[in-house]
């Protein structure tokens, strides 16, 4: 497979017209690269030409314009014991997160908040949307499982894996006076897979610190490794450092977003310990990481992996 660089260097790799089957050679080279990009950026491009319709993406955005439009005592139904999920309006955002979103009943759910009599429309493109996603995040788990010779793991990885399906909508710079949409910060979970509309903000910072921007195409997804990944490669991947910009945006960004979470403890496999990898961490539950990381939001402070559950 390919590999390019999008705009300044975040690496694009080429999923349109492959057919991924484990094993195969476009496999096995597709996991090099993916392992790679994770490994020397934290994150890398999707592109998966038609394997997202554009029908199903441009339904899938003025759904989620429309949304944001009802009444705030509709959005605030959205609800979730989850920390973090649900409903939530700040300054220069308003989010909603569902968990388990892979279920129909929740889509399901979620869509009858929004029209009691139902919407089979924004209920089925939902399902199809969140499935793809889903897929495209088993396949480069699987990648990264294989690749460092674990791939034994992965199934029982996965069954204990749920997916979080996030709609976001940043206010315009100019109505808040900010042009910081979302401050620096790693994803507290295991991946994240985002995409947005065509206006841009999303950042990420290199291993040189320097910030990037991400060129969105309707047909372009970008896959970041979360704490979850670092603390399970044992540092080989690192979670990735990102924010969002809104400088000269006159139009609203909208962002959705699959992120997920594995609800058994996550330990460093053995094999990924020795001389040269030392164990970095202690198992890490994402669900109590996330109520650690609530109990610091009100004083602004981010608590990093690291802090949490480095040895
Ligand atoms: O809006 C975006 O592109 C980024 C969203 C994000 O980083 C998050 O929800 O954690
Ligand atoms: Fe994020």
């Amino acid at each position: 497979m390919a590999m390019q660089t999008q705009a300044k260097m975040i690496p694009v790799l080429d999923f349109s017209n492959l057919e991924l089957n484990p094993g195969t050679s476009s496999w096995l080279s597709a996991r090099k690269d993916v392992c790679r990009a994770l490994e020397e950026y934290s994150c890398f491009v999707a592109e998966l030409g038609n394997k997202i319709p554009l029908e199903l993406h441009n339904t899938m955005f003025s759904s989620v314009g429309e949304l944001f439009e009802f009444p705030m005592e509709t959005k605030r139904k959205v609800t979730s014991e989850r920390p973090f999920h649900g409903y939530i309006s700040t300054a220069p955002f308003q989010r909603m997160l569902i968990d388990n979103a892979t279920s129909t009943d929740v889509t399901q759910n979620f869509t009858n908040i929004f029209w009691p009599n139902g919407n089979h429309h924004v209920r089925e493109s939902t399902n199809s949307y969140v499935k793809l996603m889903a897929e495209l995040d088993q396949m480069v788990t699987k990648m990264v499982f294989e690749n460092y010779g674990v791939g034994a793991y992965y199934d029982s990885h996965m069954e204990s894996t749920t997916h979080s399906f996030g709609i976001l909508k940043y206010i315009e710079p100019q109505k808040t006076g900010t042009n910081k949409g979302l401050d620096n910060h790693t994803d507290k979970h295991f991946t994240s897979i985002l995409h947005q509309n065509h206006v841009k903000g999303l950042e990420i910072k290199t291993k040189d610190d320097e910030w990037i921007g991400f060129d969105p195409s309707p047909s372009s997804f970008i896959f970041l490794a979360g704490d979850g990944l670092q603390v399970w490669s044992n540092d080989r991947i690192t979670a990735c450092i990102h924010r969002v910009m809104l400088t000269e945006n006159l139009e609203t960004r909208y962002s959705l977003g699959l992120f997920s979470f594995n609800n058994k403890t996550i330990c460093v496999p053995e094999e990924l310990v020795d001389e040269e990898h030392p164990l970095q961490y202690k198992p890490l539950n994402l669900r109590d990481y996330a109520e650690a990381q609530k109990a610091l939001i009100a004083h602004q402070k981010e608590l990093s992996v690291k802090a949490f559950c480095g040895v």
